[in-house]
């Protein structure tokens, strides 16, 4: 499988653009109106607080309590990179608080606490309690997290829960339950070898011995080896309560014959002969973080047999907290709990273990590009599962229901479990599949535009992110002196330019172009211009042949202009019914407009046309698509001539006997807008609109600008549709981000 690869540039990059950091907070309510002042702030506001003063449970009503979670570091065991600060930790942390929201729709906030000393630590955070629904620790070294986890738990009456600790258990429980059920072992009868006793590791070991794990069959390591009974050097109470009476001094000595190996410690600390004196499918679970302790590849070179995990999400396995606290906090929340106790921590792990045992739904499988199916290398669910928001914190918030933690249960689960589903947002495993499909097709893709810095950026994003190879038209010595003008000139050697000069099938192009064009006003000399010079035509020449599996351009010229010179070589215009596609992406909303590129008045024929080009591109994209023939009146109301041909389309489509959703014709709101359709009980529409056809190219391109302008939407195209080929038109001013999203769009060939 593919590694994923980046620069340090990239991350640096990544962590600096749009703004610094990774968060920011939006508002939720309006604040544009003298009014909106006087009913969020003063006066209004005194009406909440007077009640949350009588009643403290109505601050979960009437502020963001109880979707709001702390992440609280002093940065001393950053992941496994040591003690960096707690300045140092911000990233992790902030990163954390996007994971939180990215896969449970929980707020969270990082606070970076700038104390070694445990009392002030404690003292700093127990007062927080009012703010939070709970308490995230992080990155806390052991034993301090031991003590601060505990003295935090009796101080305040929400959860307190530190992740690298039990986070990290119930994810290893998880994955060893699935584990040891495919070596077919027990727990009770495996030898188990632990090295790293810190937060991470002690609660690992305490839970797989809650499990059924055997305390003598438990051996434990840290920097200074076997942890046994006789030791005295580098030990604690926690440490002591896990030493065993045994002559095993170093983790070479306890790994021979071992069938389990965790590692919580640090990079490397695995050798490949420790691996391959293990028992028989072994398994072996390297959870340090960047770095495993031993690399799968390592393990598997020795031991073929062996069941490897990582903590990485570039290999299989991710034994990762990831998995657990956004589902753990979201349960906890939502029910008001006071804390995460044993049973939800035990809930959350039997709940992701079984998830991994049952069918994988073909769109995580696709967006993975790899067939999942429980196994050796795939023994726990993988983040980005789009079940694990409504399977796991049901179970959750029921074990913390039947266990009294709960300050306001759940009395509708299977309401619960919908809410759930509806919570994230879809734009997000839209992108994502995109991306995945391309990385997978590995497609060849010309760049057109060789000699604009933004199409040469998104080139080598292109191929630098695993996509497939990009080839650039271009000169290669203005090709080299632009990239180095950007502090890239390491990127010339890693892309492939090409030109006229350069090509061996000039020739070919030009005859192809000649029997195209012979009879459309063009000589040899006119052709000879068009396939050497113009790098639009060019590209499409290379298309045409084979020579790349996708063309992306149109970031320097008008668009009109390129698919007029595309149309040399492609049948892409309206008569043979192309159309333009455009995606817009709007809180958690995904709607494609069309024709944004081609027809610049359709008749109802094309008009039907565009919608069943809309439609394939939704499919396309995993939507299933709902046309609506978008006018400024509804079902004949007001009567206009203008809107008469959206009124006639929908039965152009009858005609057609189409296999998709379309109405209309219907105003924007009844089109978008659930309760506004309800209006029209006849309508067919089963529910929102997610394609909308607008009249003409004006209305496209206003709707479009004005939803990018006023709105914020993302936009995504115009998606070329509709042609036998793949090619994408970017726009003059298209970022080199939006550029690269045109290529993975044309190496997933959606259109
Ligand atoms: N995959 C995941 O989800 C998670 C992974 N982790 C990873 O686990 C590791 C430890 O984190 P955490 O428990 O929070 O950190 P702590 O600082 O609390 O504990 C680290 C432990 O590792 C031991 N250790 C360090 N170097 C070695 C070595 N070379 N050989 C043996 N033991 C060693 C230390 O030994 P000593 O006591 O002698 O100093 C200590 O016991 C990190 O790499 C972290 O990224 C943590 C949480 C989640
Ligand atoms: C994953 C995590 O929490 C860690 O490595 O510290
Ligand atoms: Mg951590």
């Amino acid at each position: 499988m593919s590694r994923t690869k980046f620069t340090e540039e990239e991350a640096l990059a990544f962590h600096h653009e749009p703004t610094p950091g990774k968060w920011a907070i939006t508002a939720t309510v309006p604040m544009t109106t003298q009014r909106d002042l006087s009913l969020a702030y003063s006066p209004g506001v005194a009406v909440p607080c007077l009640r949350i003063a009588e009643e403290p449970q109505a601050a979960y009503d009437y502020t963001n309590k109880g979707n709001l979670v702390a992440v609280v570091s002093n940065g001393t065991a950053v992941l496994g990179l040591g003690n960096l600060g707690a300045l140092g930790s911000k990233p992790v942390m902030e990163g954390k608080a996007v994971l939180f929201k990215r896969f449970a729709d929980v707020d969270s906030i990082d606070l970076e606490v700038d104390t070694e000393d445990v009392d002030a630590f404690v003292d700093a955070v127990k007062h927080l309690g009012p703010s939070f629904g709970g308490i995230n620790l992080e990155d806390i070294r052991a034993p301090d997290c031991f003590v601060i986890e505990q003295r935090l738990k009796e101080a305040m009456d929400i959860p307190v829960f530190h992740d690298d600790q039990h986070g990290t258990a119930v994810i290893c429980a998880a994955g060893l339950i699935n584990a040891l059920h495919l070596s077919g072992k027990r727990i009770e009868d495996c030898r188990i070898v632990l090295n790293g006793a810190g937060a991470a590791g002690i609660a690992c070991i305490e839970l797989l011995k809650a499990m059924g794990a055997r305390p003598r069959n438990c051996i434990v390591c840290d920097t200074k080896g076997v942890i046994h009974k006789d030791r005295t050097e580098g030990m604690n109470q926690w440490k002591s309560a896990h030493a065993v009476e045994t002559d095993l001094r170093t983790l070479e000595e306890a790994m021979a014959g071992a069938d389990v190996f965790l590692g919580v410690s640090v990079k490397g600390a695995v050798t490949p002969a420790m691996v391959e004196s293990m028992a028989d499918n072994p398994v072996i679970f390297a959870m340090a973080n960047p770095d495993p302790e031993i690399t799968p590849e390592e393990a598997h070179d020795v031991r073929p047999d062996a069941i490897v995990a990582t903590g990485r999400s570039d290999y299989p396995n991710q034994v990762n907290n990831v998995l657990g606290f956004p589902y753990l906090f979201r349960g906890a929340l939502d029910v008001n709990a006071r804390a995460i106790n044993e049973e939800m921590k035990i809930a959350c792990a039997e709940a992701l273990a079984a998830l991994a045992r049952e069918d994988v739904p073909d769109e995580v499988a696709m967006a993975y590009g790899r067939k999942l199916s429980f196994g050796r290398d795939y023994i726990i669910p993988t983040p980005f599962d789009p079940r694990l928001i409504w399977r796991v914190p049901p179970a959750v918030a029921k074990a913390g229901m039947d266990t009294g933690a709960a300050r306001r249960p759940i009395v509708d689960m299977e309401g619960y479990q919908a809410s759930l589903k509806g919570r994230m947002d879809p734009t997000a495993s839209i992108l994502r599949g995109i991306t995945e499909r391309a990385r997978r097709a590995q497609a060849r893709m010309i760049f057109a535009e060789g000699d604009d810095i933004r199409v040469l950026r998104a080139a080598v994003a292109y191929q630098r992110s695993g996509f497939g190879t990009a080839l650039v038209v271009g000169r290669e010595a203005d090709v080299r002196a632009k990239l180095e003008g950007e502090g890239m000139g390491d990127a010339v050697r890693e892309l492939t330019v090409v030109n006229a000069a350069n090509t061996e099938h000039l020739e070919t192009y030009k005859a192809f172009l000649y029997a195209r064009l012979q009879r459309r006003g063009h000589d040899m000399a006119d052709i000879h211009r068009l396939a050497a010079r113009d790098r639009h035509v060019f590209s499409a020449l290379m298309l045409a042949h084979g020579h790349g599996d996708g063309v992306v351009t149109g970031a320097t010229r008008k668009s009109a202009h390129v698919m007029e010179l595309i149309n040399h070589v492609f049948d892409a215009d309206a008569g043979h019914g192309a159309a333009g596609v455009t995606a817009l992406l709007h809180r958690g909303r995904i709607v494609l407009v069309a024709d944004t590129l081609v027809h610049e008045w359709p008749g109802a024929e094309e008009l039907a046309t565009i919608a069943e080009r809309g439609a394939a591109v939704a499919r396309h994209l995993g939507l299933e698509p709902r046309a609506a023939f978008v006018s400024f009146s509804t079902f004949g109301y007001p009567v206009s001539e203008r809107a008469e041909k959206m009124h006639r389309a929908p039965q152009v489509l009858d005609a057609r006997g189409v296999d998709f959703e379309y109405e209309g014709e219907m105003t924007v709101d009844v089109a978008l807008n659930a309760q506004a359709q309800a209006a029209y009980p006849f309508q067919r529409l089963t529910g929102p609109a997610n394609i909308l056809v607008v009249p003409a190219r004006h209305s496209a391109s206003i709707s479009v600008k004005l939803m990018q302008e006023m709105g914020g939407a993302t936009v995504i195209g115009p998606i070329l549709a509709g042609v036998d080929a793949s090619v994408q038109l970017c726009s003059t001013v298209s970022t080199a981000n939006d550029i690269l999203n045109m290529a993975v769009l044309a190496a997933c060939k959606v259109g």
